[in-house]
């Protein structure tokens, strides 16, 4: 929460209006087909279509640099819920059997890929046939949220299961099969699809040959290409056939896998896998193997903040290995996070000094022990302090849940439009894709993060999990990013609209906005800390400001675009009952006092210009009403006012 005006991207009437007539156009055509037969494709024109597609868009990806001059647009509307069942309980239909702007709820679609994949910034697309033949080939379009294990989930794998798959039309009009959640699209292993064995013998040498290849995928560092292979070992050495004659073979490919998960920060997958390796063996080498499984998993639970956890994995490790560094460092690291966590007493010197932007991440707990959640009359849920807090002392600090920087490769805004409510936003996407990538790893975290405020809860049902894995509704995701996000600053060199560094937090995003707040917030790293304005008394609901601006107008209008509310704080409510006419003069007044600081250097200002911003501070407050004014800030006079402070002591 907090964008500034540095952060605002404007867009002309025409663009708006263009995005916004594209998309009602796409959604009208699809609603008028709905239900309507499929037309069949000519596989040899589609599969050349794709393949020009695909290396156009190679080359395009070569020549820029990435980030491209005009932001990405994305429609955002249509939302619907994930498929929460596994792929067992669904019936298997064909491609010809697709109706047009339908999900075919109940239904699964067994595919495999018969194009090049056509990778685009914010979706990918790839033909795509029965897996079992047939000839009808269909258009599969994966939306923003792609990739898998840090690799494009179509280019991933030939052969994918579709769960209830949604046919409908792109903003071209072109028929398309739509993934926007990535647990209903499932990817089959090329290696194992319809592979059989003759033997235990032969079973576990595939395995042990997966094994092999894993090792060497993780050695050239092709994380994803490792956890595929050691997916497929895994697989066949955990079938009885392998497991009864060899059963350390799952427990070796499952340690190297939680190795690959902990690099991917695919935490809680790490801990299973870790887990899973365990042996319990007394002999020296067995020891060694629990040692690092052990290892693996501790530093898994110091990743996820789960720092009692992580004791416990590295309290095992020494017991097996009572001279081992690492754990003994890392222990003292969990005593110093523990007493973070407990009293919010923090080093911030430490802190501060242990950051760059090559290592943006603090490392730090969260302090939440003197605020606890509860409802708040007219704004959902709020913050309360649960003791006094004196002016100055850390009211709370949240560790984000996670941060894109404006310089990582993931950063990336968006135009959305949003067919819900007709508005056209600025939108840190790239977050949004982060926070869903980071929830699939890390599934004990799903609940928390879907727990946050948004506009569409989905179908109200709470699977978060079946046997297939994870459930993330990325809808919900973009609603909870969008009103829960915020703006980091720009800590770590030149930001702008395109490329600004935003998180998200699960504890502060229950804290409402209020333009008189109790608290300020700051950053260290990725660490929000708010302090208290002011003495808070226990009980107290705490508030802190999502949008500064001086203007009454700009400041409600930022304040519904972003996060649909009408604010009636004591301030707004002093500025709403002024005459328009003063609001008009004192936004002038400010836009010109603006100028004013943007022009005239106040340190060597003379005289005269000095004497100006006395009479534009004096302008500004004129148009304040005592009375109403008594008890709230003139918050119009306030960029005048700090260059008078710095101007007026030298002169
Ligand atoms: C970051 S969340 C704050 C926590 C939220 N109230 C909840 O129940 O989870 C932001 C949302 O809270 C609500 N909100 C925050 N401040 C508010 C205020 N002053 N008045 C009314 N609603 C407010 C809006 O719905 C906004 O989109």
């Amino acid at each position: 929460m907090g964008s500034t005006q540095e952060n605002t991207v404007f867009l002309t009437e025409k663009e708006a209006e263009r995005i916004r007539n594209t998309v009602k156009e796409t959604v009208r055509k699809s609603s008028e087909l709905r239900g309507h037969g499929r037309e069949s494709r000519d596989a040899k024109s589609a599969i050349s279509q794709a393949t020009g597609a695909s290396l156009m868009a190679d080359m395009e990806s070569m020549q820029s640099s990435g980030r491209g001059e005009t932001l990405p647009a994305l429609a955002v509307g249509q939302v619907y819920p994930p498929c929460t069942v596994t792929r067992e309980e669904l019936e298997p239909m064909k491609i010809s059997e697709l109706k047009m702007d339908t999900h075919h709820r109940g239904r699964r679609l067994h595919v495999k890929r018969a194009s090049p994949v056509v990778v685009l910034t914010a979706r990918s697309w790839v033909m795509v046939e029965d897996a079992d033949g047939g000839g009808d080939m269909e258009r599969l379009e994966m939306s923003l949220h792609k990739s898998r294990h840090g690799e494009d989930i179509l280019e991933y794998a030939k052969n994918y299961i579709i769960k209830e798959p949604f046919f409908t039309l792109t903003e071209e009009g072109e028929a398309t099969l739509r993934i926007d959640h990535p647990s209903d699209l499932m990817s089959l292993s090329d290696a194992l699809t319809g592979k059989t064995f003759s033997s235990a013998k032969a079973a576990e040498k595939f395995a042990t040959t997966c094994k092999s290849g894993g090792n060497d995928e993780l050695k050239n560092g092709d994380l994803a290409a490792a956890y595929e292979k050691y997916t497929d070992g895994l697989t066949v050495a955990r079938r009885d056939l392998v497991s009864q004659t060899n059963p350390d073979l799952a427990r070796d490919i499952a340690r190297n896998r939680a190795l690959v998960n902990l690099r991917l920060s695919h935490f809680d997958d790490a801990i299973a896998d870790a887990r899973a390796s365990l042996t319990g063996q007394n002999d020296q080498k067995s020891k060694d193997l629990d040692s690092k499984a052990y290892y693996r998993a501790g530093s898994a639970a110091y990743g996820l903040g789960q720092y009692e956890d992580a004791r416990k994995f590295f309290e095992e490790q020494l017991k097996l290995a009572p001279n081992d560094k690492d754990a003994s460092t890392y222990l003292k690291r969990i005593d110093v996070r523990l007493r973070e966590e407990q009293t919010g007493a923090y080093n911030w010197k430490k802190l501060r000094a242990g950051i760059s932007k090559a290592r943006p991440h603090v490392d730090a707990a969260s302090f939440i022990g003197n605020v606890k959640v509860e409802n708040s009359e007219g704004r959902g849920r709020g913050m309360y302090v649960t003791r006094n807090i004196p002016a100055g002392e850390v009211v709370m600090a949240d560790k984000a849940f996670h941060v894109v920087w404006g310089h990582d490769k993931e950063a990336l805004t968006a135009m959305t439009y949003d067919v819900r409510d007709d508005r056209i936003r600025v939108q840190p996407v790239g977050l949004s894709k982060a926070v869903a990538q980071k929830l699939l790893g890390n599934s004990s975290q799903i609940e928390r993060v879907m727990d946050l405020f948004g506009d569409y809860d989905g179908d109200g049902q709470r699977i978060f999990r079946t046997q297939d894995g994870p459930i993330v509704d990325t809808f919900r995701i973009h609603d909870i990013v969008s009103r829960n996000g915020f703006g980091l600053g720009n800590q770590y060199g030149e930001e702008d609209a395109r490329n600004a560094s935003t998180g998200l937090c699960t504890w502060a995003a229950y804290i409402n906005h209020s333009c008189v707040p109790n608290t300020s917030k700051d950053f260290v790293g990725d660490l929000m800390v708010l302090r208290a304005i002011r003495p808070l008394q226990a009980g107290e609901e705490v508030f802190f400001s999502y949008n500064e601006d001086g203007d009454y107008d700009a400041r409600q209008a930022a304040l519904m675009t972003t996060w649909g509310f009408e604010c009636n704080c004591p301030l707004c409510a002093a500025e709403k009952a002024d005459d328009p006419a003063v609001r008009k003069k004192r936004a002038e007044l400010v836009q010109q006092s603006e100028e004013f600081v943007k022009h005239e250097n106040w340190p060597d200002a003379k005289r005269l210009t000095i004497a100006s911003a006395h009479r534009l501070a004096k302008a500004i407050d004129d148009t304040y009403d005592n009375e109403q004014y008594k008890d709230v800030p003139r918050l119009a006079g306030r960029t005048i006012q700090e260059w008078l402070m710095k101007a007026s002591p030298r002169k």
